[in-house]
Protein backbone atom coordinates (compact mmCIF):
# COMPACT_ATOMS: atom_id res chain seq x y z
CA UNK A 1 0.00 0.00 0.00
CA UNK A 2 1.76 3.46 -1.04
CA UNK A 3 0.10 5.60 1.23
CA UNK A 4 -2.91 4.40 4.07
CA UNK A 5 -4.77 7.87 3.47
CA UNK A 6 -5.32 8.16 0.20
CA UNK A 7 -6.42 4.09 0.72
CA UNK A 8 -8.87 4.88 2.79
CA UNK A 9 -10.37 7.91 1.11
CA UNK A 10 -10.28 5.88 -1.81
CA UNK A 11 -12.42 3.21 -0.35
CA UNK A 12 -14.46 5.84 1.54
CA UNK A 13 -15.64 7.05 -1.95
CA UNK A 14 -16.57 3.76 -3.14
CA UNK A 15 -18.93 2.96 0.12
CA UNK A 16 -20.54 5.64 -0.15
CA UNK A 17 -20.76 6.15 -3.84
CA UNK A 18 -22.29 2.35 -3.36
CA UNK A 19 -24.27 3.40 -0.59
CA UNK A 20 -25.57 6.70 -1.99
CA UNK A 21 -26.45 5.20 -5.44
CA UNK A 22 -30.05 3.20 -5.81
CA UNK A 23 -29.50 -0.35 -6.77
CA UNK A 24 -28.98 0.12 -10.29
CA UNK A 25 -31.80 -1.22 -12.36
CA UNK A 26 -29.72 -3.20 -15.40
CA UNK A 27 -32.42 -3.40 -17.96
CA UNK A 28 -33.13 0.23 -17.73
CA UNK A 29 -29.30 0.98 -17.64
CA UNK A 30 -29.52 -0.43 -21.12
CA UNK A 31 -32.20 1.38 -22.34
CA UNK A 32 -30.92 4.76 -21.34
CA UNK A 33 -27.71 4.34 -22.71
CA UNK A 34 -27.45 2.51 -25.81
CA UNK A 35 -23.50 2.66 -25.79
CA UNK A 36 -23.51 1.25 -22.41
CA UNK A 37 -21.89 -2.05 -23.83
CA UNK A 38 -19.07 -0.30 -25.84
CA UNK A 39 -18.45 2.00 -21.88
CA UNK A 40 -17.75 -1.11 -20.26
CA UNK A 41 -16.32 -4.11 -22.66
CA UNK A 42 -12.69 -4.19 -24.23
CA UNK A 43 -10.97 -6.26 -26.79
CA UNK A 44 -7.49 -7.87 -27.18
CA UNK A 45 -7.31 -9.21 -31.12
CA UNK A 46 -10.20 -11.87 -30.71
CA UNK A 47 -10.72 -12.02 -27.00
CA UNK A 48 -13.63 -9.61 -26.03
CA UNK A 49 -14.39 -8.93 -21.80
CA UNK A 50 -18.14 -7.62 -21.40
CA UNK A 51 -18.83 -6.63 -18.09
CA UNK A 52 -21.73 -4.06 -18.87
CA UNK A 53 -24.23 -6.33 -17.01
CA UNK A 54 -22.25 -5.77 -14.27
CA UNK A 55 -24.09 -2.55 -11.66
CA UNK A 56 -21.07 0.01 -12.60
CA UNK A 57 -20.93 2.91 -14.14
CA UNK A 58 -17.93 5.45 -15.34
CA UNK A 59 -17.72 6.95 -11.97
CA UNK A 60 -17.10 3.80 -10.20
CA UNK A 61 -14.45 2.54 -12.57
CA UNK A 62 -12.77 5.54 -11.79
CA UNK A 63 -12.62 5.44 -8.48
CA UNK A 64 -11.67 1.79 -8.32
CA UNK A 65 -8.75 2.80 -10.61
CA UNK A 66 -8.15 5.53 -7.80
CA UNK A 67 -8.27 2.47 -5.71
CA UNK A 68 -5.76 0.65 -7.46
CA UNK A 69 -3.27 3.51 -7.78
CA UNK A 70 -3.41 4.00 -3.97
CA UNK A 71 -2.65 0.49 -3.53
CA UNK A 72 0.27 0.88 -5.77
CA UNK A 73 -0.93 -2.14 -8.31
CA UNK A 74 0.83 -0.70 -11.37
CA UNK A 75 4.20 -0.32 -9.11
CA UNK A 76 3.65 -3.81 -7.74
CA UNK A 77 3.08 -5.17 -11.39
CA UNK A 78 6.14 -3.47 -12.52
CA UNK A 79 8.08 -4.82 -9.86
CA UNK A 80 7.05 -8.42 -10.49
CA UNK A 81 8.22 -8.01 -14.09
CA UNK A 82 11.82 -6.69 -12.59
CA UNK A 83 12.13 -9.76 -10.73
CA UNK A 84 11.46 -7.97 -7.47
CA UNK A 85 11.08 -10.58 -4.48
CA UNK A 86 7.92 -9.93 -3.99
CA UNK A 87 6.54 -13.12 -2.48
CA UNK A 88 7.83 -11.94 0.72
CA UNK A 89 7.59 -14.25 2.98
CA UNK A 90 9.71 -17.01 1.00
CA UNK A 91 11.77 -13.95 0.07
CA UNK A 92 11.05 -15.28 -3.54
CA UNK A 93 10.61 -13.46 -7.03
CA UNK A 94 7.57 -14.32 -9.05
CA UNK A 95 8.20 -14.95 -12.45
CA UNK A 96 6.41 -17.11 -14.05
CA UNK A 97 5.67 -14.61 -16.64
CA UNK A 98 9.44 -15.17 -18.31
CA UNK A 99 8.37 -18.91 -18.97
CA UNK A 100 6.50 -17.43 -21.57
CA UNK A 101 8.76 -14.84 -22.89
CA UNK A 102 10.69 -14.82 -25.97
CA UNK A 103 14.36 -15.90 -25.40
CA UNK A 104 15.57 -12.56 -26.05
CA UNK A 105 13.12 -11.05 -23.22
CA UNK A 106 15.02 -9.19 -20.67
CA UNK A 107 13.99 -11.13 -17.39
CA UNK A 108 16.29 -11.13 -14.14
CA UNK A 109 16.06 -12.25 -10.36
CA UNK A 110 19.09 -10.77 -8.43
CA UNK A 111 20.73 -9.22 -11.22
CA UNK A 112 21.24 -12.97 -12.95
CA UNK A 113 19.73 -13.17 -16.55
CA UNK A 114 16.69 -16.19 -16.82
CA UNK A 115 16.16 -16.54 -19.74
CA UNK A 116 18.75 -18.48 -20.84
CA UNK A 117 17.64 -21.54 -18.21
CA UNK A 118 14.25 -20.97 -19.14
CA UNK A 119 15.23 -21.86 -23.24
CA UNK A 120 17.71 -24.42 -22.57
CA UNK A 121 14.83 -26.36 -20.56
CA UNK A 122 12.45 -25.47 -22.89
CA UNK A 123 14.86 -27.12 -25.88
CA UNK A 124 15.10 -30.02 -23.70
CA UNK A 125 11.42 -30.75 -23.71
CA UNK A 126 11.49 -30.32 -26.97
CA UNK A 127 13.93 -32.75 -28.25
CA UNK A 128 12.52 -34.89 -25.52
CA UNK A 129 8.47 -34.51 -26.49
CA UNK A 130 9.74 -35.38 -29.80
CA UNK A 131 12.11 -38.01 -29.48
CA UNK A 132 9.03 -39.51 -27.83
CA UNK A 133 5.91 -38.50 -30.41
CA UNK A 134 8.42 -40.32 -32.71
CA UNK A 135 8.71 -43.69 -31.61
CA UNK A 136 12.48 -42.82 -31.16
CA UNK A 137 12.54 -42.89 -27.29
CA UNK A 138 11.44 -46.56 -26.75
CA UNK A 139 10.98 -48.00 -23.82
CA UNK A 140 12.67 -51.45 -22.26
CA UNK A 141 11.44 -53.80 -24.52
CA UNK A 142 11.88 -51.97 -27.54
CA UNK A 143 8.32 -50.38 -28.08
CA UNK A 144 7.25 -47.36 -28.58
CA UNK A 145 5.33 -45.08 -25.84
CA UNK A 146 1.61 -45.14 -26.02
CA UNK A 147 0.75 -43.95 -22.52
CA UNK A 148 1.83 -40.86 -20.34
CA UNK A 149 1.38 -40.68 -16.31
CA UNK A 150 1.82 -37.71 -15.22
CA UNK A 151 2.05 -37.61 -11.38
CA UNK A 152 1.57 -34.69 -9.20
CA UNK A 153 -1.08 -32.86 -7.27
CA UNK A 154 -2.21 -29.58 -7.08
CA UNK A 155 -0.24 -26.86 -9.15
CA UNK A 156 2.01 -30.23 -10.55
CA UNK A 157 -1.55 -31.29 -11.92
CA UNK A 158 -4.28 -28.96 -11.85
CA UNK A 159 -2.59 -27.01 -14.75
CA UNK A 160 -1.44 -29.92 -17.43
CA UNK A 161 -4.43 -31.58 -16.31
CA UNK A 162 -6.82 -29.03 -17.81
CA UNK A 163 -4.73 -27.72 -20.23
CA UNK A 164 -4.05 -31.49 -21.75
CA UNK A 165 -7.84 -31.64 -21.64
CA UNK A 166 -8.80 -28.16 -23.14
CA UNK A 167 -6.30 -28.85 -25.88
CA UNK A 168 -7.56 -32.23 -26.98
CA UNK A 169 -8.11 -31.38 -30.61
CA UNK A 170 -5.00 -30.69 -31.16
CA UNK A 171 -3.58 -34.38 -29.87
CA UNK A 172 -1.56 -36.10 -31.84
CA UNK A 173 0.61 -37.41 -29.17
CA UNK A 174 1.00 -40.26 -26.61
CA UNK A 175 -2.28 -40.46 -23.90
CA UNK A 176 -2.27 -38.71 -20.95
CA UNK A 177 -3.38 -39.52 -18.11
CA UNK A 178 -2.78 -37.65 -14.51
CA UNK A 179 -3.15 -39.33 -10.89
CA UNK A 180 -2.86 -36.79 -8.43
CA UNK A 181 -4.60 -38.15 -5.55
CA UNK A 182 -2.89 -40.48 -2.84
CA UNK A 183 -6.35 -42.18 -2.67
CA UNK A 184 -4.93 -45.83 -4.13
CA UNK A 185 -7.69 -45.87 -6.28
CA UNK A 186 -6.44 -43.45 -8.23
CA UNK A 187 -3.48 -44.83 -9.27
CA UNK A 188 -5.33 -48.51 -9.19
CA UNK A 189 -7.87 -47.71 -11.89
CA UNK A 190 -5.09 -45.87 -14.17
CA UNK A 191 -2.32 -48.69 -14.02
CA UNK A 192 -6.00 -51.11 -15.18
CA UNK A 193 -5.78 -49.26 -18.18
CA UNK A 194 -2.10 -49.70 -18.97
CA UNK A 195 0.66 -51.72 -19.96
CA UNK A 196 4.49 -50.89 -18.30
CA UNK A 197 6.41 -51.64 -21.65
CA UNK A 198 4.28 -48.75 -23.33
CA UNK A 199 3.96 -46.51 -20.25
CA UNK A 200 6.29 -43.74 -18.91
CA UNK A 201 5.94 -41.55 -15.91
CA UNK A 202 6.21 -37.98 -15.54
CA UNK A 203 7.02 -37.42 -11.69
CA UNK A 204 5.89 -34.07 -11.06
CA UNK A 205 6.52 -31.80 -8.26
CA UNK A 206 8.20 -28.57 -7.64
CA UNK A 207 9.33 -29.85 -3.82
CA UNK A 208 9.53 -33.45 -4.59
CA UNK A 209 8.40 -34.06 -0.72
CA UNK A 210 4.70 -33.96 -1.28
CA UNK A 211 3.81 -37.07 0.35
CA UNK A 212 0.75 -37.77 -2.14
CA UNK A 213 3.45 -37.60 -5.02
CA UNK A 214 5.88 -39.90 -3.94
CA UNK A 215 3.43 -42.22 -2.45
CA UNK A 216 2.04 -42.48 -6.15
CA UNK A 217 5.81 -42.47 -7.61
CA UNK A 218 6.85 -45.75 -5.40
CA UNK A 219 4.00 -47.28 -6.40
CA UNK A 220 4.08 -46.61 -10.21
CA UNK A 221 8.05 -47.45 -9.95
CA UNK A 222 7.05 -50.97 -7.76
CA UNK A 223 4.45 -51.97 -10.98
CA UNK A 224 6.72 -51.11 -14.09
CA UNK A 225 9.65 -52.82 -12.06
CA UNK A 226 7.68 -55.80 -11.15
CA UNK A 227 7.41 -56.94 -14.71
CA UNK A 228 10.28 -55.18 -16.53
CA UNK A 229 12.83 -55.27 -13.78
CA UNK A 230 14.50 -52.44 -11.98
CA UNK A 231 16.95 -51.33 -14.78
CA UNK A 232 13.65 -50.08 -16.85
CA UNK A 233 13.30 -46.92 -14.61
CA UNK A 234 15.87 -45.24 -16.61
CA UNK A 235 13.33 -45.32 -20.22
CA UNK A 236 10.00 -44.86 -17.77
CA UNK A 237 10.37 -42.42 -15.49
CA UNK A 238 11.49 -39.01 -15.64
CA UNK A 239 11.17 -35.99 -13.22
CA UNK A 240 10.26 -32.30 -13.11
CA UNK A 241 10.71 -30.49 -10.38
CA UNK A 242 13.30 -27.48 -8.67
CA UNK A 243 14.84 -30.24 -6.34
CA UNK A 244 17.45 -32.15 -8.46
CA UNK A 245 18.99 -33.89 -5.21
CA UNK A 246 15.88 -35.42 -4.41
CA UNK A 247 15.30 -36.04 -8.00
CA UNK A 248 18.59 -38.47 -7.80
CA UNK A 249 17.56 -39.94 -4.35
CA UNK A 250 14.57 -41.64 -5.89
CA UNK A 251 16.43 -43.05 -8.54
CA UNK A 252 15.86 -40.99 -11.71
CA UNK A 253 19.39 -40.10 -13.69
CA UNK A 254 20.22 -36.21 -14.67
CA UNK A 255 19.41 -36.55 -18.23
CA UNK A 256 15.37 -37.97 -17.50
CA UNK A 257 15.22 -34.38 -15.35
CA UNK A 258 13.80 -31.08 -16.03
CA UNK A 259 14.73 -28.29 -13.85
CA UNK A 260 12.81 -25.06 -12.58
CA UNK A 261 13.01 -22.77 -10.42
CA UNK A 262 11.88 -21.40 -6.88
CA UNK A 263 10.77 -18.15 -8.80
CA UNK A 264 8.06 -20.41 -10.45
CA UNK A 265 4.78 -20.34 -7.81
CA UNK A 266 3.29 -24.33 -8.03
CA UNK A 267 -0.02 -22.86 -9.41
CA UNK A 268 1.93 -20.94 -12.03
CA UNK A 269 3.69 -23.56 -13.14
CA UNK A 270 1.81 -24.90 -16.25
CA UNK A 271 4.11 -23.02 -18.45
CA UNK A 272 7.38 -24.37 -17.09
CA UNK A 273 8.44 -28.04 -17.41
CA UNK A 274 5.44 -28.98 -15.18
CA UNK A 275 3.61 -28.83 -18.98
CA UNK A 276 5.79 -31.43 -20.00
CA UNK A 277 2.53 -33.78 -20.34
CA UNK A 278 0.81 -31.03 -22.59
CA UNK A 279 3.47 -30.62 -25.01
CA UNK A 280 4.12 -35.13 -25.39
CA UNK A 281 0.22 -34.54 -26.22
CA UNK A 282 0.02 -31.75 -28.61
CA UNK A 283 3.52 -31.35 -29.62
CA UNK A 284 6.10 -28.87 -29.36
CA UNK A 285 4.71 -25.74 -31.65
CA UNK A 286 1.29 -26.41 -30.44
CA UNK A 287 3.21 -25.87 -26.44
CA UNK A 288 4.87 -22.90 -27.81
CA UNK A 289 1.77 -21.31 -29.05
CA UNK A 290 0.14 -21.63 -25.61
CA UNK A 291 3.52 -20.19 -24.14
CA UNK A 292 2.84 -17.25 -26.80
CA UNK A 293 -0.86 -16.75 -25.89
CA UNK A 294 -0.38 -15.67 -22.23
CA UNK A 295 3.10 -13.61 -23.26
CA UNK A 296 0.26 -11.76 -25.42
CA UNK A 297 -1.72 -11.27 -21.96
CA UNK A 298 1.23 -10.38 -20.24
CA UNK A 299 2.15 -7.87 -22.69
CA UNK A 300 -1.33 -6.08 -22.51
CA UNK A 301 -1.32 -6.44 -18.82
CA UNK A 302 2.15 -4.53 -18.58
CA UNK A 303 1.58 -1.89 -20.85
CA UNK A 304 -1.97 -0.71 -21.41
CA UNK A 305 -3.63 1.91 -19.27
CA UNK A 306 -5.61 0.30 -16.40
CA UNK A 307 -8.95 1.83 -18.16
CA UNK A 308 -8.09 -0.53 -21.12
CA UNK A 309 -6.47 -3.04 -19.50
CA UNK A 310 -8.01 -6.77 -19.05
CA UNK A 311 -6.58 -8.59 -15.62
CA UNK A 312 -7.06 -4.73 -14.19
CA UNK A 313 -10.41 -4.18 -14.62
CA UNK A 314 -11.64 -7.83 -14.19
CA UNK A 315 -9.11 -7.38 -10.67
CA UNK A 316 -10.93 -4.18 -9.97
CA UNK A 317 -14.71 -5.47 -10.79
CA UNK A 318 -14.00 -8.29 -8.90
CA UNK A 319 -12.77 -6.44 -5.73
CA UNK A 320 -16.06 -4.64 -5.95
CA UNK A 321 -18.19 -7.63 -5.97
CA UNK A 322 -16.39 -8.81 -2.86
CA UNK A 323 -15.36 -6.24 -0.72
CA UNK A 324 -18.02 -3.20 -1.47
CA UNK A 325 -21.07 -5.36 -2.73
CA UNK A 326 -20.04 -8.41 -0.07
CA UNK A 327 -20.64 -11.52 -2.46
CA UNK A 328 -18.64 -14.09 -1.05
CA UNK A 329 -18.37 -16.34 -3.86
CA UNK A 330 -18.31 -16.31 -7.49
CA UNK A 331 -18.88 -19.07 -10.63
CA UNK A 332 -16.91 -19.63 -13.55
CA UNK A 333 -18.89 -21.12 -15.99
CA UNK A 334 -17.06 -22.06 -19.10
CA UNK A 335 -19.82 -23.14 -22.13
CA UNK A 336 -17.30 -25.53 -23.17
CA UNK A 337 -16.94 -29.28 -22.33
CA UNK A 338 -13.37 -29.42 -22.85
CA UNK A 339 -12.50 -26.56 -20.11
CA UNK A 340 -14.70 -28.85 -17.56
CA UNK A 341 -11.17 -28.97 -15.29
CA UNK A 342 -11.09 -24.86 -15.96
CA UNK A 343 -13.02 -24.40 -12.34
CA UNK A 344 -10.83 -26.29 -10.47
CA UNK A 345 -7.89 -24.94 -11.99
CA UNK A 346 -9.05 -21.73 -11.20
CA UNK A 347 -9.99 -22.15 -7.39
CA UNK A 348 -5.90 -23.45 -6.73
CA UNK A 349 -5.39 -20.32 -8.77
CA UNK A 350 -7.41 -17.83 -7.03
CA UNK A 351 -8.44 -19.33 -3.49
CA UNK A 352 -4.41 -20.31 -2.55
CA UNK A 353 -3.42 -17.13 -4.05
CA UNK A 354 -6.32 -14.72 -2.04
CA UNK A 355 -7.69 -17.01 0.40
CA UNK A 356 -5.44 -15.31 3.30
CA UNK A 357 -6.53 -12.38 5.90
CA UNK A 358 -3.13 -10.75 7.08
CA UNK A 359 -2.16 -8.22 4.72
CA UNK A 360 2.00 -8.38 3.19
CA UNK A 361 3.08 -6.28 6.99
CA UNK A 362 1.65 -9.59 9.22
CA UNK A 363 -1.32 -6.89 9.35
CA UNK A 364 -5.06 -7.81 9.88
CA UNK A 365 -6.18 -7.35 6.55
CA UNK A 366 -8.62 -4.70 6.10
CA UNK A 367 -11.57 -6.18 4.21
CA UNK A 368 -12.53 -8.99 3.01
CA UNK A 369 -10.35 -11.26 0.58
CA UNK A 370 -10.58 -13.69 -1.71
CA UNK A 371 -13.87 -14.75 -2.57
CA UNK A 372 -14.94 -18.39 -2.92
CA UNK A 373 -14.25 -19.79 -6.57
CA UNK A 374 -16.80 -22.33 -8.32
CA UNK A 375 -18.24 -23.92 -11.35
CA UNK A 376 -19.10 -26.20 -13.76
CA UNK A 377 -19.12 -26.01 -18.06
CA UNK A 378 -22.82 -25.14 -19.51
CA UNK A 379 -24.93 -26.10 -20.45
CA UNK A 380 -24.87 -28.73 -17.41
CA UNK A 381 -24.18 -26.35 -14.16
CA UNK A 382 -28.04 -24.80 -15.97
CA UNK A 383 -29.81 -28.31 -14.74
CA UNK A 384 -27.85 -28.55 -11.24
CA UNK A 385 -27.16 -25.08 -9.43
CA UNK A 386 -28.34 -22.29 -11.78
CA UNK A 387 -32.09 -22.14 -9.84
CA UNK A 388 -30.09 -21.29 -7.10
CA UNK A 389 -27.97 -18.41 -9.04
CA UNK A 390 -31.55 -17.08 -10.68
CA UNK A 391 -33.62 -16.79 -7.56
CA UNK A 392 -31.49 -17.82 -4.29
CA UNK A 393 -31.34 -15.36 -1.32
CA UNK A 394 -27.20 -14.90 -2.47
CA UNK A 395 -26.10 -12.68 -5.24
CA UNK A 396 -23.25 -14.66 -7.00
CA UNK A 397 -21.58 -12.76 -10.07
CA UNK A 398 -21.32 -15.56 -12.41
CA UNK A 399 -18.01 -15.37 -15.43
CA UNK A 400 -19.57 -16.82 -18.57
CA UNK A 401 -16.31 -17.93 -20.87
CA UNK A 402 -17.54 -18.93 -24.67
CA UNK A 403 -16.01 -19.88 -27.76
CA UNK A 404 -17.67 -18.13 -30.89
CA UNK A 405 -16.69 -21.10 -32.89
CA UNK A 406 -16.58 -24.98 -31.92
CA UNK A 407 -13.79 -27.30 -32.90
CA UNK A 408 -16.64 -29.93 -34.32
CA UNK A 409 -17.99 -28.25 -37.94
CA UNK A 410 -20.14 -30.92 -38.33
CA UNK A 411 -21.88 -30.47 -35.39
CA UNK A 412 -22.60 -26.59 -35.49
CA UNK A 413 -26.20 -26.87 -34.42
CA UNK A 414 -24.64 -27.93 -30.96
CA UNK A 415 -22.30 -25.01 -31.14
CA UNK A 416 -25.12 -22.80 -31.62
CA UNK A 417 -27.13 -23.96 -28.86
CA UNK A 418 -24.37 -23.74 -26.74
CA UNK A 419 -23.95 -20.41 -27.41
CA UNK A 420 -27.26 -19.68 -27.12
CA UNK A 421 -27.80 -20.97 -24.06
CA UNK A 422 -25.11 -19.19 -22.10
CA UNK A 423 -26.01 -15.51 -24.00
CA UNK A 424 -29.53 -16.36 -22.54
CA UNK A 425 -28.28 -17.23 -18.82
CA UNK A 426 -26.56 -13.83 -18.96
CA UNK A 427 -29.36 -12.33 -20.15
CA UNK A 428 -31.62 -13.80 -17.61
CA UNK A 429 -29.75 -13.17 -14.96
CA UNK A 430 -29.58 -9.39 -15.89
CA UNK A 431 -33.11 -9.04 -16.97
CA UNK A 432 -34.86 -11.14 -14.34
CA UNK A 433 -38.78 -11.19 -14.55
CA UNK A 434 -41.42 -9.01 -13.16
CA UNK A 435 -44.46 -10.19 -11.19
CA UNK A 436 -46.53 -8.47 -13.99
CA UNK A 437 -44.31 -10.65 -16.60
CA UNK A 438 -44.65 -14.03 -14.40
CA UNK A 439 -48.34 -13.08 -13.81
CA UNK A 440 -49.01 -12.79 -17.92
CA UNK A 441 -47.08 -15.83 -18.81
CA UNK A 442 -49.25 -17.75 -16.38
CA UNK A 443 -52.43 -16.13 -18.18
CA UNK A 444 -50.75 -17.20 -21.04
CA UNK A 445 -50.07 -20.67 -20.46
CA UNK A 446 -54.11 -21.28 -19.85
CA UNK A 447 -54.10 -21.07 -15.68
CA UNK A 448 -57.11 -19.63 -13.88
CA UNK A 449 -56.96 -16.57 -12.45
CA UNK A 450 -56.52 -17.61 -8.61
CA UNK A 451 -53.93 -20.32 -10.05
CA UNK A 452 -51.75 -17.60 -12.12
CA UNK A 453 -51.99 -15.57 -8.52
CA UNK A 454 -51.03 -18.20 -6.90
CA UNK A 455 -47.65 -19.26 -8.67
CA UNK A 456 -46.60 -15.82 -10.15
CA UNK A 457 -44.49 -15.06 -7.29
CA UNK A 458 -42.71 -18.37 -7.48
CA UNK A 459 -41.88 -17.50 -11.19
CA UNK A 460 -40.60 -13.89 -10.31
CA UNK A 461 -36.81 -13.43 -11.13
CA UNK A 462 -34.85 -10.36 -9.40
CA UNK A 463 -32.83 -9.84 -12.12
CA UNK A 464 -29.85 -7.13 -11.58
CA UNK A 465 -27.82 -10.20 -10.87
CA UNK A 466 -24.04 -9.40 -11.89
CA UNK A 467 -22.40 -11.37 -14.56
CA UNK A 468 -19.37 -11.26 -16.83
CA UNK A 469 -18.72 -12.43 -20.51
CA UNK A 470 -15.43 -13.51 -22.19
CA UNK A 471 -15.60 -14.71 -25.81
CA UNK A 472 -12.80 -15.50 -28.18
CA UNK A 473 -13.32 -16.93 -31.61
CA UNK A 474 -11.63 -20.72 -30.95
CA UNK A 475 -10.31 -22.49 -28.07
CA UNK A 476 -6.61 -22.79 -29.47
CA UNK A 477 -3.55 -22.86 -27.95
CA UNK A 478 -2.60 -19.42 -27.88
CA UNK A 479 -6.25 -18.36 -26.36
CA UNK A 480 -6.13 -20.82 -23.84
CA UNK A 481 -2.70 -19.67 -22.63
CA UNK A 482 -4.15 -16.12 -22.92
CA UNK A 483 -6.97 -16.81 -20.86
CA UNK A 484 -5.08 -18.14 -17.85
CA UNK A 485 -2.68 -15.49 -18.30
CA UNK A 486 -5.78 -12.90 -17.89
CA UNK A 487 -6.79 -14.77 -14.73
CA UNK A 488 -3.38 -15.36 -13.50
CA UNK A 489 -2.88 -11.35 -13.63
CA UNK A 490 -6.63 -10.66 -12.75
CA UNK A 491 -5.77 -12.10 -9.31
CA UNK A 492 -2.36 -10.77 -8.88
CA UNK A 493 -4.30 -7.61 -9.22
CA UNK A 494 -7.20 -8.43 -6.35
CA UNK A 495 -4.58 -9.55 -4.00
CA UNK A 496 -2.71 -5.87 -4.44
CA UNK A 497 -5.52 -4.38 -3.73
CA UNK A 498 -6.65 -6.77 -0.66
CA UNK A 499 -2.83 -5.60 0.25
CA UNK A 500 -1.93 -9.52 0.68
CA UNK A 501 1.22 -11.46 -0.46
CA UNK A 502 -0.90 -13.90 -3.41
CA UNK A 503 2.30 -16.12 -4.08
CA UNK A 504 2.77 -17.90 -0.58
CA UNK A 505 0.16 -20.76 0.94
CA UNK A 506 0.68 -21.73 4.70
CA UNK A 507 -2.53 -22.28 5.00
CA UNK A 508 -2.08 -26.08 3.51
CA UNK A 509 0.65 -26.54 5.76
CA UNK A 510 -0.68 -27.08 9.31
CA UNK A 511 -3.21 -29.77 7.85
CA UNK A 512 -0.03 -31.99 6.36
CA UNK A 513 1.64 -31.26 9.81
CA UNK A 514 -1.10 -33.26 11.69
CA UNK A 515 -1.10 -35.87 8.21
CA UNK A 516 1.80 -36.78 9.31
CA UNK A 517 0.79 -37.08 13.18
CA UNK A 518 -1.77 -38.96 12.28
CA UNK A 519 -0.36 -41.75 10.78
CA UNK A 520 1.36 -43.46 13.00
CA UNK A 521 -1.50 -43.38 15.58
CA UNK A 522 -3.34 -44.50 12.51
CA UNK A 523 -1.80 -47.65 12.38
CA UNK A 524 -1.13 -48.18 15.41
CA UNK A 525 -3.21 -46.92 17.87
CA UNK A 526 -0.68 -45.74 20.12
CA UNK A 527 -1.18 -42.09 21.56
CA UNK A 528 -4.60 -41.91 20.28
CA UNK A 529 -6.53 -40.65 23.42
CA UNK A 530 -3.95 -37.75 23.15
CA UNK A 531 -5.79 -36.50 20.08
CA UNK A 532 -9.16 -34.17 20.91
CA UNK A 533 -12.11 -36.40 21.86
CA UNK A 534 -13.59 -36.78 18.01
CA UNK A 535 -10.58 -37.23 16.39
CA UNK A 536 -9.57 -39.81 18.55
CA UNK A 537 -13.24 -41.69 18.31
CA UNK A 538 -13.23 -41.51 14.38
CA UNK A 539 -9.50 -43.13 14.41
CA UNK A 540 -11.18 -45.82 16.68
CA UNK A 541 -14.06 -45.85 14.86
CA UNK A 542 -11.30 -46.53 11.44
CA UNK A 543 -9.20 -49.20 13.28
CA UNK A 544 -12.47 -50.96 14.54
CA UNK A 545 -13.55 -51.42 10.65
CA UNK A 546 -9.75 -52.58 9.77
CA UNK A 547 -9.52 -54.98 12.74
CA UNK A 548 -13.10 -56.21 12.04
O1 LIG B 1 4.76 -29.58 -6.83
P1 LIG B 1 4.73 -29.98 -5.41
O2 LIG B 1 5.94 -29.48 -4.65
O3 LIG B 1 4.57 -31.46 -5.26
O4 LIG B 1 3.51 -29.29 -4.73
C1 LIG B 1 2.19 -29.59 -5.08
C2 LIG B 1 1.21 -28.67 -4.38
O5 LIG B 1 1.30 -28.91 -3.00
C3 LIG B 1 1.12 -27.93 -2.02
O6 LIG B 1 0.24 -28.40 -1.05
C4 LIG B 1 0.81 -26.53 -2.43
O7 LIG B 1 -0.27 -26.01 -1.70
C5 LIG B 1 0.52 -26.35 -3.90
O8 LIG B 1 0.73 -25.01 -4.23
C6 LIG B 1 1.40 -27.22 -4.74
O9 LIG B 1 1.10 -27.00 -6.10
Amino acid sequence: MKDLEAWRAAIAALEDYHQARPEMDMRQAFAIDRNRFDSFSLSLDDLLLDYSKCAVDEATIEKLIRLADAMGVREMRDAMFAGEPINTTEKRAVLHTALRAPADADFAVGGEDVMAGIHDVLDRMTTFAERVRSGEHRGQTGQPITDIVNIGIGGSDLGPAMVTGALIPYHDGPRCHFVSNVDGADMADTLARLTPATTLFIVASKTFTTIETMTNAKTARDWLTDMLGREATGRHFVAVSTALDKVADFGIAEENVFGFWDWVGGRYSVWSAIGLSVMLAVGPKNFRAFLDGAHAMDEHFRHAEPRQNMPMLLGLIGWWHRVICGYTSRAVIPYEQRLSRLPAYLQQLDMESNGKAVKRNGRPALTETGPVVWGEPGTNGQHAFFQLLHQGTDIIPVEFILSARGHEPDLEAHHELLLANGLAQAEALMRGRTFDEALEQAYAAGMTEEHAAAVAPHRVFPGDRPSITLIQDLLTPFALGRLIGLYEHRVFVEGALFGINSFDQWGVELGKELATALLPVLRTGEGVDERDGSTANLVKRIRAAAEA
